[in-house]
């Protein structure tokens, strides 16, 4: 069988970073994002964006929809405190796999946990079945058409409390505009945006930052 992209960023990884070091794995992917063959990661310019939020918040509970082949998880994964844990919802079974592979060789694995499936399946489950009290982070980078349902349904499984930031990838482009109406318009939430670009690209883009007010 011919190997898909995400293998090829797999193996550049296995093959070119160092096992064990969450920064090498992310600076790889990088480069071969950049040089080689454009992928969906959020990438070194919006990552700039996500850790400094990350800092700021100093987040314990964190989700995480669209993980893909798990950049932004070990970006994530490698700024969390020791007892943090981030969980990381996937749809697609091959990105999981290949996501599951790049977590484990940056050595982040006790920090993340990757729930395979849809996540209008697995957000009901979160508090029964994962544990989850409340979160104090969710990074959304999933399909787009699903950023606007999938806050609805942390609200109403009571997932969100006063204080929790949510953080919104391409809400330019591929873009969210449902997603932003809904939270600029609404008083529960303090927003901010972050205007950057694509990923690897010259393209505009930005990403919001949502603070739940409770
Ligand atoms: O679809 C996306 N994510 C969900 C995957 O299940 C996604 C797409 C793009 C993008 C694509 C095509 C283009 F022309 C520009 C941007 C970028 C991203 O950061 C993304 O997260
Ligand atoms: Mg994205």
């Amino acid at each position: 069988m011919a190997q898909s992209k995400e293998e090829r960023i797999l193996n550049f990884v296995l093959q070119n970073a160092i096992k064990g070091d969450p920064q090498s794995v992310v600076d790889t992917i990088d480069k071969y994002c950049s040089q080689k063959e454009w992928a969906m990661n959020v990438g070194d310019e919006k990552g700039l964006i996500l850790d400094k939020i990350l800092e700021e918040t100093k987040p314990s509970a964190l989700l995480e929809l669209g993980t893909y082949c798990g950049y932004s998880a070990v970006r994530i994964a490698r700024l969390l405190k020791p007892s943090a844990c981030l969980l990381t919802i996937e749809f697609n079974p091959d990105f999981a796999a290949i996501a599951k592979q790049m977590i484990e060789f940056a050595g982040v694995q006790d920090k993340v946990k990757i729930l395979e499936g849809p996540s209008e399946t697995i957000i009901p489950q979160l508090k029964k079945k994962h544990e989850v009290d409340t979160l104090d982070f969710v990074f959304l980078d999933h399909w787009k058409d699903r950023y606007l349902p999938d806050t609805i349904l942390l609200l109403e499984h009571g997932l969100l409390r006063k204080g929790s930031v949510i953080l919104a990838d391409n809400v330019v482009c591929p873009g969210a505009p449902d997603f932003i109406k809904y939270i600029r318009n609404n008083n529960s939430f303090e927003c901010t945006n972050y205007p950057s670009h694509v990923e690897y690209m010259k393209v505009k883009d930005a990403m919001e930052k949502a603070v739940f007010l409770g």
